[in-house]
């Protein structure tokens, strides 16, 4: 169980907080969305629950342990936005091994299982890959270190409308053993897998029923 509790995040060089007094709950199996428009503060909440950033002040726990960003980094999987532009292997075996060469071909191959990409030979250039092939490799890529929350920022962006739907269908088979959370300025087709919904607003959470945004696109 992930709790939040009045996390907030005020760099020195701002006016004002980037992230107020967020709180939030999330169980294993579950996936969130957080739905807000552009510089509303979605990436750096993102960026501090992987502990990329630090935040000010609140409390981040899983279960009862309170969690550091040295913590959060082995934890959390954080996919970024567009992921495939950060590619850094040339076959997908070298980018699924990348900081992990000790993997073994059957936990890869798991990975892959769980992304839809098994049928793909280990050897493929991820450039070769679709776009929605890449953002699946992207998600494996975070699959194999086995992480407690997922992290998604922007899954769909760019993709064309079978690939978003395709990549749908994929989270929502990962969130019958992970815990998901994801980001995005457009909540249409992400609302219907979402167990748990929230909008930001200039760093402000609030909670809201993932059936506003079904009937709102809808
Ligand atoms: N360390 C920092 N110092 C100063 N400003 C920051 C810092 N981190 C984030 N910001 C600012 O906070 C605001 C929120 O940024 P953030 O990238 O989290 O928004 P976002 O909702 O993800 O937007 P987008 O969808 O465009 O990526 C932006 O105005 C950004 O410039």
């Amino acid at each position: 169980m992930l709790h939040l509790r009045d996390v907030s995040y005020h760099p020195a060089a701002t006016p004002s907080p980037i992230l107020k007094d967020i709180s939030l709950d999330m169980a294993p199996q579950q996936l969130g969305l957080i739905v807000g428009p552009s510089g509303s503060g979605k990436s750096t909440l993102l960026e501090i629950l992987s502990g990329l950033a630090k935040k000010t002040s609140g409390t981040i726990r899983w279960r009862d342990q309170d969690l550091n960003p040295e913590y959060l980094r082995e934890l959390a999987g954080l996919v970024f936005q567009f992921p495939e532009r950060h590619f850094c292997g040339s076959t997908i075996l070298e980018e699924l091994r990348l900081g992990h060469p000790e993997l073994s071909r059957d936990r890869l191959h798991h990975a892959l299982q769980e992304v839809g990409l098994d049928h793909l030979s280990l050897g493929t250039s991820p450039r070769d890959l679709s776009g929605g092939q890449q953002r699946r490799l992207a998600l494996a890529v975070q699959l194999i270190r086995q992480p407690f929350l997922l992290l998604l920022d922007e899954p769909t962006a760019g993709l064309d409308w079978s690939m978003r739907q395709q990549l749908v269908s994929v989270l929502a088979r990962l969130k019958q053993d992970w815990c998901l959370l994801v980001v995005s300025h457009d909540a249409s087709e992400l609302a219907a897998i979402a167990d748990r919904c929230w909008t930001l607003h200039h760093g402000q959470l609030q909670s809201v029923e993932p059936s506003l945004f079904i009937t709102a696109s809808a």
